[in-house]
């Protein structure tokens, strides 16, 4: 089972809830379905293990624990059982326990041999101060030996919320989650301390999940296939969407090719790079599908919407922080003004477009805001995010998922908060997770195509917030396919093979 909302930790314990109040199974069901999916697990993947310990903490998470050592001991596996404090009097979890007829050894004598495997169950959901004492020194043993670990729900020490660390945590080979997955398990460094990540059907129906409305996804093709832009057979290239993408000075010019590049990969009909005059020669030197227009201010700017109708900008990459940025966005967010919608879909800033406005950016925030702006889609890397929004960068008790939910709706933007761990947030609260990038992707000239793949899919009129999203996993899987030796040079002709899977049969 692998559906892509994300639940935090209320809103799971709200989804239980409902679950034991819509039946069939009440607390105590649940729990031995979630003890039995681990012990299958545990059976079919380590069916070798000559012990397993199973850590067991004093809430639900621990009762869990309680019902996967009274399984395995049942399927004939040594189990040895260290609990950590006791089940509350009358909680399911003493229920499990009540049921389990193993010895409980105290955890803080806890003890193996090289090559057992540990079940960890201290704290799932519910973990809410840094582990401690004997949870601590457990984690320290268990990595010293080098044991292989199941994590129950979670890797103990894990938020499932924000995926950061309290104090100390468990490394898992493999975590077993219930119903969905947790924003923990997908965000740094908990996406890496999950190991890889089951989710187990506990007998929770998908309706029971869909009414509580969840707005955390994980960003994978089903949130925005239906989204992605199809060409129609009588299509011509301007239906297709037309880009415009602002070059800058003549010895930095190739940021803004790799966008315009990228732009049209990610299938925008026509693609033109907006150049300041000392810099035509150069960028004309190095184009042939890409278009090219002499762009030296904002009446130039002004000039090319009226003549060329393009729906989507690039701005910022290789740019230069200066006040001309500053005047062609906000020109562009400008453009709805007046009578309908101008046809220009959206902005994207990124890199020297974001850093320009890091000491006002009110006026382009409330750019943004505006009834027929165009979307703003704003994509920071961890730094250009503190340059933007420091308050929330420095906020301790934010998450990344939180730090992005509240730059959105402060820029009335869609932002893309880059990193191994990319977090897109819409103004409406929606946000996404991703998890397929890989390494190669930290290279020179890898966010000028991200940048581009937007715009391309914003000029094609995906909605904002699917087109990043979409953007940002078509490029991670295109760098991840491609692997070692990759550089941003390779990135947009890489898409292509994305894109035709993506597409299926809309390719042919
Ligand atoms: N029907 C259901 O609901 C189902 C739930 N399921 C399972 O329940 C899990 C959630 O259970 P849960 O809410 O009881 O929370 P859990 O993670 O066990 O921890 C809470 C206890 O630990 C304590 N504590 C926390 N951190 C601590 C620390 N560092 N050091 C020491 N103590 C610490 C905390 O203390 P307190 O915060 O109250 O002081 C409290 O006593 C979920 O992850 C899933 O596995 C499944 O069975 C499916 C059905
Ligand atoms: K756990």
């Amino acid at each position: 089972m692998r559906t892509i909302e994300l639940l935090t930790s209320a809103e799971m314990a709200e989804v239980d809830r409902r679950a034991i109040a819509a039946g069939p199974f009440d607390g105590i069901g649940l729990m031995r379905n979630a003890g039995q999916a681990v012990a299958s697990l545990v059976l079919a993947r380590w069916p070798g293990a000559p012990r397993v310990h199973v850590l067991a903490g004093p809430g639900n998470n621990g009762g869990d624990g309680y019902v996967v050592a009274r399984l395995l001991h049942e399927s004939g596996v040594a189990v040895s059982l260290w609990a950590s404090g006791k089940p509350r009097t009358g909680s399911d979890a003493a229920l499990a326990a009540a049921e389990c007829p193993l010895p409980v050894h105290d955890l803080a004598a806890f003890d193996a041999e090289p090559g057992d495997l540990v079940v960890d169950a201290l704290y799932g959901a519910g973990l809410s101060k840094p582990l401690v004492g004997a949870d601590a020194r457990a984690v320290d043993k268990v990595a010293a030996l080098g044991l292989a670990v199941v994590a129950v729900d979670l890797p103990s020490g894990v938020s499932g919320d924000s995926g950061r660390v309290l104090g100390r945590a468990f490394k898992a080979n493999l975590t077993v989650t219930f119903a969905r997955r947790k924003p923990g398990h997908l965000l740094l460094p908990g996406r890496e301390l999950c190991g890889e990540v089951v989710v187990a059907d506990i007998g929770i129906a998908d309706a029971v999940v869909a009414s509580i409305g969840a707005g955390t996804f994980a960003n994978e093709p089903e949130l925005w296939r239906a989204a992605l832009p199809v060409p129609a057979i009588d299509t011509h290239k301007y239906r297709r969407g037309h880009v415009g993408v602002f070059s800058g000075g003549p010895a930095s010019t190739g940021a803004a090719r790799l966008s315009a590049l990228a732009a049209a990969r990610a299938g925008a009909g026509a693609v033109t790079v907006l150049s300041p005059g000392s810099a035509m020669q150069v960028n004309a030197a190095h184009l042939t599908a890409i278009m090219l227009r002499r762009t030296d201010d904002a009446s130039d700017l002004d000039a090319f919407l009226a003549d060329r109708r393009p729906s989507a900008f690039v701005l910022g990459p290789g740019f230069g922080v200066s006040e001309k940025l500053r005047d062609f966005a906000l020109v562009v967010m400008a453009s709805g003004e007046g009578e309908g919608p101008s046809g220009v879909e959206g902005l994207v800033l990124d890199a020297d477009g974001i850093t320009a406005f890091r000491d006002d950016s009110a006026p382009l925030f409330q750019a943004a805001g505006a009834a027929n702006a165009p979307a703003l889609v704003l994509t920071p890397h961890e730094g250009e995010f503190a340059r933007l929004f420091a308050d929330l960068a420095g906020d301790e008790t934010l998450s990344k998922l939180d730090k992005a939910r509240k730059a959105a709706s402060r820029a009335h933007g869609v932002i893309v908060y880059k990193g191994p761990d990319t977090v897109i947030a819409a103004p409406d609260g929606r946000a996404a997770i991703n998890a397929n990038g890989a390494p190669w992707l930290a290279t020179a000239g890898s966010g000028d195509v991200l940048g581009g793949i937007v715009a391309g899919l914003l000029a094609q009129g995906m909605p904002a917030f699917e087109a990043a999203c979409a953007a940002v996993w078509m490029h991670a899987e295109a760098g991840a396919r491609f692997g070692p030796g990759l550089i941003a040079e390779d990135l947009p002709q890489a898409l292509a093979p994305v894109l035709r899977e993506l597409l299926g049969d809309h390719a042919r």
